[in-house]
């Protein structure tokens, strides 16, 4: 794609950007109301534009810190806002934007970079794998009675405004402990939250979960009403620091009149909810997806990030983006370091993201010719190495 310039757009650019973007998703753009609710969602710096007589494509991202196993926190470039226009598609506009994009990572010291995909087979070639997953369930409220034993929970305040959810709903979230996978939610994320309640165009309510120490939870919910037979609760967001507020909010959204079921959405795979009802078909399981997609950008700070178990093994890494990742990384409980010894195991960047989280044994990716090893035996040894002590989940959509 020789005719193809990728350069990062000014402020007066985010706009002509942003309407890009919603017309490869066939939505209507914003508003100009609704254009200066969201518009800080793009950090300047970060918004890339492709060109060839004109704006044909764009990508952006903004800063954000990951957590992962072991609870360190690195320097994370959140993706989003990838588009292409129609009529420039499958030309190489969108691999010119994410080379560019990837590479300026790299250069300005991001460790990792992650996604939510529109589809799954764009981005494992630009080195992204599927770093968590989630499940959509529905809880149907009348068979959902609380065992006894289930944590009774703090005190829980309604908060119905908008306004107030922008005040209250970012300390909350601050406050709490995020568990691997998470990622924290800064000043270019939550206006993108708002923004969307905003367009619901009926009601949104959210609730703040009191524990002994303060406010340690909240939910955000919408309500579909049906006359007949009992609305749909719609929760958009459930964010907990322990199991008391778990169950504290999930005891209020039971309470709520007039609800038929409660559709949760991208909720983590071990979270254990049906274990709150006495009778645990109550929670239905509807979908598990793949959620965010991770691209490490710099691996050799990343594998040092985190906890390793067992014997130390040799994996032969390959980049074929970030040549610079590529070669060979010792890696065990005594730390991480680059080294020429043959190595156990072989596998491509995309792959060590997935292995990386604890998404996925890395048993199951050598039977699917994912990685390769160099005798059976290593298979079960790398399943030792990653192992964690529970399933990563990201839990902030953008
Ligand atoms: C993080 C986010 O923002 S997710 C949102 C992503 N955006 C969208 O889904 C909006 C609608 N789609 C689009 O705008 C475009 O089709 C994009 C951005 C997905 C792809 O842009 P393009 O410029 O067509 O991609 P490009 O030409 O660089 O393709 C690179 C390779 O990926 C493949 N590819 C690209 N998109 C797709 C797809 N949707 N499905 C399957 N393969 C794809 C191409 O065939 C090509 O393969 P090749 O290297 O073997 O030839």
């Amino acid at each position: 794609m020789n005719d193809v310039v990728v350069r990062s757009l000014g402020d007066d650019e985010f706009r002509a950007a942003n309407a890009l973007f919603y017309g490869t998703l066939h939505v209507t753009p914003p508003t100009d109301e609704q254009w200066e609710r969201v518009r800080d969602v793009y950090q300047p710096g970060r918004v890339l534009g492709a060109f060839d007589q004109q704006l044909i494509g764009t990508a952006r991202s903004f800063d954000a810190e990951l957590v992962v196993p072991g609870g360190a926190r690195v320097p994370l470039a959140a993706v989003t806002g990838v588009g292409v226009r129609a009529d420039r598609t499958r030309r190489g506009v969108l691999s010119a934007l994410m080379r560019h994009q990837l590479t300026d990572f790299a250069d300005r010291g991001m460790v990792a970079a992650s996604l939510y995909a529109s589809e799954g087979e764009i981005y494992g070639r630009f080195g992204y794998g599927i770093g968590t997953r989630f499940r959509d369930c529905t809880v149907h409220r009348h068979r959902a009675r609380l065992r006894p034993g289930v944590p009774s929970g703090g005190e829980v305040e309604l908060v119905t405004s908008i306004d107030d959810m922008r005040r209250r709903l970012p300390e909350v979230y601050d406050r709490l402990p995020l568990r691997p996978g998470m990622m924290t939610r800064g000043a270019h994320w939550w206006p993108g939250l708002f923004s969307m309640l905003h367009r619901q165009g009926g009601p949104v309510s959210a609730v703040v979960h009191h524990g002994p120490d303060g406010p340690d939870g909240f939910a955000v919910y919408t309500v579909d009403r049906d006359a007949g037979t009992g609305g749909t609760m719609r929760l958009l967001d459930l964010h907990y620091a322990d199991a008391s507020a778990f169950a504290g909010l999930w005891r209020f959204l039971l309470s709520v009149d007039l609800i038929q079921e409660i559709s949760a959405r991208h909720r983590g795979l071990d979270e254990p909810l049906e274990l709150l009802f006495t009778d645990p078909r109550a929670c239905e399981t509807k979908e598990v997806l793949d959620e965010s997609w991770l691209r490490l950008v710099d691996v050799e700070s990343a594998l040092a990030a985190r906890p390793w178990r067992g014997e130390p093994l040799v994996l032969d890494v390959t980049d074929p983006v970030l040549p610079r990742n590529s070669g060979r990384y010792r890696v065990g409980s005594d730390g991480v370091r680059r080294t020429d010894a043959t190595p156990d195991a072989q596998l491509d960047v995309d792959v060590l993201s997935m292995v990386y989280t604890g998404a996925w044994r890395p048993s199951a990716l050598v039977a699917a010719g994912r990685i390769t090893v160099r005798e059976p035996t290593t298979a079960d040894r790398v399943d030792e190495l990653v192992l964690t002590r529970s399933a990563p989940w990201c839990g902030t959509f953008f």
